[in-house]
């Protein structure tokens, strides 16, 4: 099973560039940019990646990006998720980076977003896979920086297929980033945005009623409004829902626990996505392990999420038959 789902063909869409930043190579950035670093070896800073909740994980998440200065730096780290992505047959990604944390340290947008572009050029022309990035503004920042950092974003509308929102959702609901939003959709951007993890289902509904979002990022807390669950399914508003950043950040205490099997079986249109796996333990092929050991997942249910992937990425028409006719053709006999 473990080599069926590592060859599965899948995309994946929800994963934070710098949360994909290995601590080997956040101790490489740091000593080739002279950044010091508050641990003494790399063992002790996996230590330290021992959460008890969102908040412990974003503290330590934006502490570790500082060690990313340099375009070079940005295409590094993002080369080496492609790496990941080509060994475990993701044919399509859809990554996120948050400007903000790299331009309120000096960091011009632009180093952050040609160093990422390069790398998933490269992606493209070495090894086929597709790809849209999407950028997400730090909902514990006010609107008015949102609005600073879409404006930043406007020459390079050719580099971001949508935007997103992310970091701490208690406390900073959609609502604030209403206008924002509508006028980065009005740009032609398309939206995303984390709903329904740590915060209530609520927060689902206003991310789609009121910031109009075209897919919603963990959105597991759903599970609360049996009529919100029964409106994801027949609307087809995917989730893309990270198992292991959920048992790490405990939303559910343990993998047995977790209701995606339940939502995909309600017709809820679900993803299976990494998330942060260099701090939750896991890339997307780990992920799909777990819910097979943690939930029993079948290789139909494994395949039907992959499908899913494909279905609701953001992907063109084309991509995604291409893409969907790899599954088919690498399945065909397992059914
Ligand atoms: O899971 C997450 N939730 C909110 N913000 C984040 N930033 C990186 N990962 C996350
Ligand atoms: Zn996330």
């Amino acid at each position: 099973m473990d080599q069926f789902l590592n060859d599965l063909p899948k995309a994946e869409l929800h994963l934070h560039l710098e949360g994909s930043l290995e601590p080997e190579l956040l101790f490489a950035l740091g000593e080739r940019n002279a950044v010091e670093l508050p641990y003494a070896s790399i063992e002790q800073l996996r230590e330290a990646y021992d959460f008890g909740n969102l908040q412990d994980f974003l503290d330590l998440y934006y502490q570790g990006a500082a060690v990313l200065q340099t375009e070079q730096d940005f295409y590094d780290l993002t080369w080496a998720y492609i790496e990941r992505c080509k060994a475990e047959n993701i044919l399509h990604i859809e990554p996120f980076f948050d400007p903000q944390t790299h331009t309120d340290r000096g960091i011009p947008f632009a180093t952050a977003i040609n160093g990422i572009s390069r790398a998933l050029e490269q992606a493209e022309t070495a090894y086929g896979i597709s790809s849209g990035l999407i950028m997400c503004f730090l909902r514990h920042l006010s609107e008015d920086a949102a609005f600073e950092t879409l404006q930043q974003a406007e020459p390079y509308l050719d580099k971001i297929i949508g935007i997103g929102l992310d970091s701490s959702e208690k406390g900073h609901p959609p609502a604030k980033f209403e206008r924002v939003f509508a006028k980065a959709r009005a740009m032609g951007l398309l939206a995303v945005a984390h709903a329904g993890e740590e915060g209530p289902a609520q927060n689902v509904i206003d991310a789609l009623d009121i910031l109009k979002v075209d897919r919603i990022d963990h959105g597991v807390r759903a599970i609360d409004d049996p009529e919100l669950i029964q409106r994801l399914a027949r609307e087809e508003i995917a989730l893309t829902v990270c198992p292991l950043s959920n048992t790490r950040l405990k939303v559910f205490d343990d993998m047995s626990q977790h209701n995606i099997l339940q939502m995909l079986e309600q017709g809820v249109k679900v993803t299976v996505n990494s998330d942060d796996p260099a701090y939750f333990g896991g890339y997307l092929t780990e992920n799909f392990i777990a819910l097979e050991k943690g939930l029993g997942m079948t290789r139909e249910q494994a395949v039907e999420l992959a499908r899913n992937s494909f279905e609701y990425s953001f992907a063109n028409k084309e991509r995604k038959a291409e893409m969907l006719f790899e599954l088919d053709r690498r399945t065909s006999s397992t059914r």
